[in-house]
């Protein structure tokens, strides 16, 4: 009798760590209007600090603050103005006691001004005094030289993913080119006599091939690119020659189907055939995705993922994504929702269940309903937006419990 020998998933993911610790430190530079989405590849410092002079952040007269001490509403201060300053140029003249000079909101405060007092508290008296009718304190109305960004400062780390906020900030230091990773190049291969081209023609009896294309998506949301997809048949020296042919384009391969032990199931022995091939995990104490592989050849990785979409689904999520992240030094990024559980859901003692959830929102609260279905139901995967991790010492969760949603 075949049995599996099972892994805690922590155990499994400290494997992977263990097993895969050549760093993966291809680069390449990138104007940063193509770098939404990328992984920094190392920290960015800020070459200027920001801004670089200080600005007005309101329409109004720059003035000494301690000059406008004591003013009010039936008691104004009066101040000469001597001059005012235009958009885009440096700011001429210097403020002295009992003088203001005019500044647009994001010009440049003149010298010897130390805050600016907005021209709704300002009656211009004639074309060179005005009634200041509000006391300002220093600093008010202003952004001062490197206020926003100091000179140095790291604006972006090593493994992080480069967002829409993060390209204003460069465009803002003047930062045209960043080094991000080069992508991990990652091959899926789908196995089984009764998988089909998505596309194509199928037999009564036939499977319209699901994972190659959901696993291809969940692989380029991790930042990798797909290198080659296969569709190959329950033939041990095609499995083989497709294998071999995926880890000479790729640093990643993603096996599917195959993984369990049934006459048919070959993956792990193909793995093993190819030179330096060797399997380090098969199966894993986690519910759905017990007959998940992994495996190496040459230092290059090779998860053989269980069949069932949504199984397949979750191992990819729980050790591929990890394995992926690892490489672009990314810190765990999983976001949480805090949710009620909607309804009571049973787990298996001794395994770690991952159970696909559905988020509902009612007044302003999650509520997160369990989505059951065979693991082989494509619906399961397509509502469950996150899944709930029912540690192996539980034996399900109540109704009503709180409980932290992980998101796809
Ligand atoms: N005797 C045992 N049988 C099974 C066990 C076990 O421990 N002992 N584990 C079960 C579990 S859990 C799972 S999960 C499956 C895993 O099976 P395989 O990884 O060997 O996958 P297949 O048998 O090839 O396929 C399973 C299922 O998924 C469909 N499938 C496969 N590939 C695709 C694809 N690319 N697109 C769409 N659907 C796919 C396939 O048609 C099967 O229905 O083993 C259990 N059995
Ligand atoms: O991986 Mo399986 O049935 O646990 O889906």
């Amino acid at each position: 009798m075949k049995l599996l020998n099972v892994d805690t998933s922590d155990k499994v993911r400290k494997k992977i760590d263990e097993s895969f610790t050549d760093s993966y430190d291809r680069w390449e530079q990138i104007p940063i209007g193509q770098s939404l989405g990328r992984i920094a590849f190392e920290d960015v410092l800020s070459p200027i600090e920001l801004p670089q002079f200080s600005r007005s952040v309101v329409d109004g007269y720059a003035v000494l603050s301690r000059d406008t001490y004591g003013a009010g509403e039936s008691m104004p201060v009066f101040l000469d103005v001597s001059g005012h300053v235009e958009m885009g140029k440096a700011a001429e003249g210097k403020v002295s006691a009992g003088e203001a000079i005019y500044v647009p909101t994001g010009a440049m405060i003149p010298e010897g001004a130390d805050a600016v007092v907005m021209i709704e508290y300002v009656e211009n008296l004639d074309e060179s005094t005005v009634a200041v009718y509000t006391p300002v304190a220093p600093g008010q109305g202003i952004i001062q030289k490197g206020d926003d960004v100091e000179l140095d400062s790291k604006v972006l780390s090593k493994g992080e993913k480069i967002k829409s906020r993060d390209i204003g900030v460069l465009s803002a230091l003047g930062i045209e080119y960043i080094k991000v990773f080069k992508k991990l190049r990652l091959s899926v291969i789908s196995t089984g006599d009764e998988i089909v081209d998505s596309f194509g023609e199928v037999q009564y009896g036939q499977i319209r091939d699901i994972n190659t294309h959901l696993i291809s998506a969940m692989a380029e949301e991790s930042g990798a690119e797909i290198s080659l997809k296969l569709l190959v048949p329950d033939d041990f020296s095609k499995l083989r020659e497709a294998i071999g042919q995926a880890l000479k384009m790729s640093d990643i391969v993603v096996l599917s189907g195959g993984s369990s032990v049934g006459a048919k199931d070959m993956t792990a022995k193909a793995i093993e055939s190819i030179e330096g091939g060797q399997v380090f995990v098969h199966g894993v104490a986690v519910k759905p995705g017990k007959p998940t592989i992994i495996g190496r050849a040459g230092g290059k990785a090779l998860f053989g993922l269980p069949g069932h979409p949504s199984s397949a689904m979750v191992i990819y999520k729980v050790f591929v994504d990890h394995l992926i992240r690892k490489y672009y030094y990314m810190s765990e990024d999983t976001v949480y929702i805090q949710a009620s559980c909607g309804e009571n859901i049973h787990s298996a003692p001794g395994k770690e269940t991952y159970q696909p959830v559905e988020l509902i929102e009612r007044d302003g609260e999650y509520e997160a309903a369990p989505i059951y279905g065979k693991s082989a139901a494509i619906t399961t995967v397509a509502r469950s937006m996150g899944y709930i991790r029912i540690s192996e010492n539980k034996e399900g969760v109540k109704k009503g419990e709180k409980v932290r949603v992980a998101l796809f």
